[in-house]
């Protein structure tokens, strides 16, 4: 049987008329794509025009948990006249899905007619000054996953990936948002201790599962990048005392207003 995402560029293009057809937007401005803890800020930008279920949508998986209904939501930004794709169902590489479903979402919303796109995460923190709920511009990304969403000889540059134009944006907005390299590995094991250490000695700042294969897809199609962790918790070995579950997601919602604050302002830019 024939994958739609055999061809990735066709599937792109088919989702991106059918979110045209079921939102009524013929074209989006920019692009985000909400990681955990980012969940609200799609409230906080605007006001949603339309949203629809990604199962729905040519290319996007079915909900990998029951209930857990990923959407894709139309929303005019607050005091602009600016339309935002705003992702709600990211594809994990952990999946098995491989490459191509992961930047499936990203590869819609260039199709869709975006120049920017917004990629969130929440991630583990190799710093300690960084605790849970701390937002941290990514600067630059290490991909341990060993693979590309690019395919055959086509040779992307990745020089300033995360346009700094954009992190001088987002530092404009909350001057005390810190930088930092993230490192994607492929999970959905979290890293040992060991790993973490390593990821230090590589320059890592922050280690996450997502993000990384979703920029160069995005640089690929000509996108410009702003890439804006949220420290989850502290990764393995890190800290003496491990957070609890409570805690971090407790600190995680302690952050919302703040990031979906800087979202909204970003994206109103
Ligand atoms: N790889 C990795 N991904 C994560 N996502 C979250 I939330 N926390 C972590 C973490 O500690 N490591």
């Amino acid at each position: 049987m024939t994958e739609l995402l055999d061809d990735p560029q066709a599937a792109a293009l088919a989702a991106a008329e059918h979110v045209a057809a079921a939102t009524g937007v013929e074209r989006h401005d920019i692009a985000l794509v909400l990681g955990s803890g980012w969940g609200g800020a799609a409230d906080l930008i605007g006001e949603t025009v339309a949203e629809l279920p990604s199962s729905e949508v040519p290319g996007f998986a079915k909900p990998a948990v029951e209930g857990h209904v990923g959407t894709l939501r139309s929303v005019r930004v607050r005091g602009t006249g600016t339309l935002a794709l705003v992702l709600g169902a990211r594809t994990h590489l952990y999946e098995g899905r491989g490459a191509r479903a992961v930047v499936h979402g990203v590869r819609t919303a260039a199709a869709a007619g975006v120049r920017t796109v917004v990629l969130t995460n929440g991630c583990g923190g190799l710093r300690e000054e960084w605790p849970a709920g701390t937002p941290v511009l990514i600067s630059d990304h290490i991909n341990l996953t060993a693979t590309s969403p690019v395919e055959g000889a086509n040779f992307v540059d990745l020089t300033d990936l995360y346009s700094a134009r954009l992190r001088a944006v987002a530092r404009e907005i909350d001057p005390s948002l810190p930088e930092g390299v993230y490192v994607q590995f492929r999970g959905p094991h979290y890293e040992t201790p060991a790993e973490v250490r390593m990821a230090q000695r590589l320059g890592g700042d922050l280690v996450g599962m997502s993000t990384a294969l979703e920029a160069i897809a995005a640089r690929e199609a000509g996108l410009e990048v702003l890439g804006v962790s949220l420290v989850t918790n502290l990764a393995a070995g890190i800290s003496a005392t491990p957070l609890s579950h409570a805690e971090v997601i407790e600190a995680g919602q302690a952050a919302g207003p703040r990031i979906s604050g800087l979202l909204a302002a970003v994206v109103a830019e």
